[in-house]
């Protein structure tokens, strides 16, 4: 492609240099250039990618477009004979750039799949995970891009990010386009609606599962925070979704639905709303551990449901996934038809095997705020008291992450457990010590005496044990807040951790105990 094309939907304010250069690829990390790449240097909150367009030029970068007038003042001088271009001064420019040069150099694949898009506080990965299941049993194939994983149709990768920037997203999709993908179903996290690492992609449809605290370390005020999550009912450089799916049991699904065009049909889910309130329903709920019924009721009749997944906040999810396969053409009988093959998401709600023998169940859950602790914890009460069964909690609370959701994620733990656990999550640059302080800050009353038992057991695999080891027959023990992870990031250094794994060999342990 030749540079003219590439930059050809991008607004510059001055551009330099030849225009017939040959542009074989996009990248905006000096590190991953290979000749032939447009090179776009971002300013970041860490560092700035103008620092590295001599790195970038060294690897071969066929064009440099940068945020920043001095970098472009700078390179039309040192490599007259270099393509460039300079846009708007700062990295939403860039990104913005970033993402119009992307779409140009994978050949618009954007434009060839029906895009549906989840955002909100919770339930994001499981609600994508199930969207992608449904589709998939009517034979569709899908691109998937989230928290745990990336599909490519068929083929299944690790995913680095919730959302990646605009040319990763773009390049799956392409590679989506090729493998014979139709649509592709996408996390949209606050942090990408908020940097724009979404610009332009044209959304279908767009889902809001909640909001509660989270992730104020970055937005400052649940007002920003929201404000943020609504980008995408507005459509970010994009129109605004044709369909918009709403929770009409979250506060704040009046404020995602004002962001919307007027032309957007709505379908709202609930389980509490009133009929007018929320077309699409589920009726006579009933939870079981492992299996969840109820009726879908639609605006075009109901049909009965039998899945898998255990918990309350699994029915939204499949609400709303449900709403998202029906918007793109699925029929209710069909939805209902696939419910009983959905398969369980790793790290949310996870019974741990080898549990069950131990009469007593270990759950991994990937809760990392204090409203998804306090759904876990109103669940997992739910299956323990009708035979008096005893909840055990453990946790720890993420390092280089919103610090004010600790002291209250310490106090609804302590609140609805028979005994806390309190651990080391991913600690990243703070000292774990520390952020255990600010749990348990959480969990002390007005007279300065702690509610509730706690310990507190720095050291997760440590943790794990002293949690399990507690347990008594008809008891569930929680292991919050890492759900699928498989590494545990120190400042210094990143180890090989696994919940499941850990809880399993624990409980291995116990039973040779038992036998010897
Ligand atoms: C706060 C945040 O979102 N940061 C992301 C953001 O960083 P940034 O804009 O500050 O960029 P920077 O690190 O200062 O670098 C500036 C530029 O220099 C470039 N660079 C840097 C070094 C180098 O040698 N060469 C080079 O070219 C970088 O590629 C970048 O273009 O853009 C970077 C490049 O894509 C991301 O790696 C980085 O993610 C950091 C690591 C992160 O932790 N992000 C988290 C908070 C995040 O985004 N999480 C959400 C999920 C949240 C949830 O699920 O609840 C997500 O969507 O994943
Ligand atoms: N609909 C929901 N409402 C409230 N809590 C939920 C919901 N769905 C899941 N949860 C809780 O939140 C945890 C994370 O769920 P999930 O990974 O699906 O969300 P996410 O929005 O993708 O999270 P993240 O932003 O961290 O990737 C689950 O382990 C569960 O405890
Ligand atoms: N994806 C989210 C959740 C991380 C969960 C927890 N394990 C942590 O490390 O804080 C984030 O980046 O805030
Ligand atoms: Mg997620």
């Amino acid at each position: 492609m030749q540079w003219t094309e590439a930059i050809a939907d991008v607004t510059t304010l001055e551009t330099a240099g030849p225009s017939s250069v040959a542009v074989t690829g996009v990248q905006y990390d000096s590190r991953r250039v290979v000749a032939g790449d447009v090179f776009v240097a971002m300013r970041g909150g860490t560092t700035d990618g103008n620092r590295y367009v001599d790195a970038a030029i060294a690897k071969g970068a066929s064009a440099i477009v940068t945020d920043t007038r001095e970098t472009f003042n700078a390179l039309k001088v040192a490599h007259p004979a270099l393509a460039l271009a300079l846009v708007g001064e700062g990295h939403t420019a860039g990104r913005r750039a970033l993402a119009e040069i992307s779409a140009a150099v994978f050949g618009h694949p954007e434009q060839k799949l029906g895009l549906i898009a989840v955002t909100g506080t919770n339930g994001k990965t499981t609600t994508t995970l199930l969207t992608e299941q449904l589709l998939r049993s009517v034979g569709r194939r899908s691109v998937l891009i989230g928290t745990i994983e990336v599909h490519v149709g068929d083929e299944v990768r690790e995913s680095p990010h919730t959302t990646p920037e605009s040319r990763d997203v773009l390049e799956i999709f392409a590679e989506g386009v090729a493998a014979g993908c139709t649509e592709a179903v996408m996390e949209m996290s606050s942090h990408a609606l908020d940097q724009e690492r979404v610009w332009k992609l044209p959304v279908d449809v767009a889902i809001f599962t909640n909001l509660t605290q989270d992730h104020l370390d970055y937005h400052v005020t649940m007002e920003r925070y929201a404000a943020a999550k609504a980008r995408l009912f507005e459509g970010v450089g994009a129109p605004a979704p044709r369909v918009v799916v709403l929770n009409a049991d979250d506060p704040y699904c009046a404020r995602m639905a004002q962001a919307r065009s007027d032309t957007a049909q709505v379908m709202r889910y609930g389980i509490e709303a009133w009929v007018e309130a929320a077309n699409y329903r589920a009726v006579d709920v009933e939870l079981h551990a492992g299996e969840t019924n109820f009726f879908l009721a639609t605006p075009k009749g109901a049909v009965e449901i039998t899945m898998p997944l255990t918990g309350r906040v699994n029915v939204y999810n499949f609400l709303a996934a449900a709403c998202a396969a029906m918007a793109r053409g699925m029929t209710m009988e069909e939805i209902a038809v696939a419910a009983p093959t959905l398969k369980q998401v790793p790290g949310r709600f996870e019974v741990v095997a080898g549990s069950r023998e131990a009469n007593f169940t270990v759950v991994v859950d990937y809760a990392h705020t204090d409203d998804a602790l306090k759904n876990l914890l109103i669940l997992a009460h739910d299956l323990v008291s009708p035979h008096g069964g005893n909840v055990i909690t453990l946790f720890g609370c993420g390092g280089d992450r919103d610090r004010t959701k600790r002291p209250k994620m310490g106090r609804v733990a302590a609140a609805e457990s028979d005994l806390v656990v309190v651990t080391s999550d991913n600690p990243r640059s703070e000292d774990p010590s520390a952020i255990i302080q600010e749990i348990v800050t959480g969990m002390m009353m007005a007279d300065g005496s702690y509610m509730g038992d706690f310990v507190v057991e720095e050291d997760r695999r440590a943790a794990i044990e002293v949690a399990i080891r507690a347990a008594k027959p008809g008891d569930i023990v929680l292991l919050a807040g890492k759900g699928h992870e498989k590494t545990q990031i120190f400042a210094d250094h990143t180890v090989p951790f696994d919940d499941v794994a850990e809880a399993a060999r624990v409980l291995e342990t116990l039973q040779g105990e038992q036998n010897a």
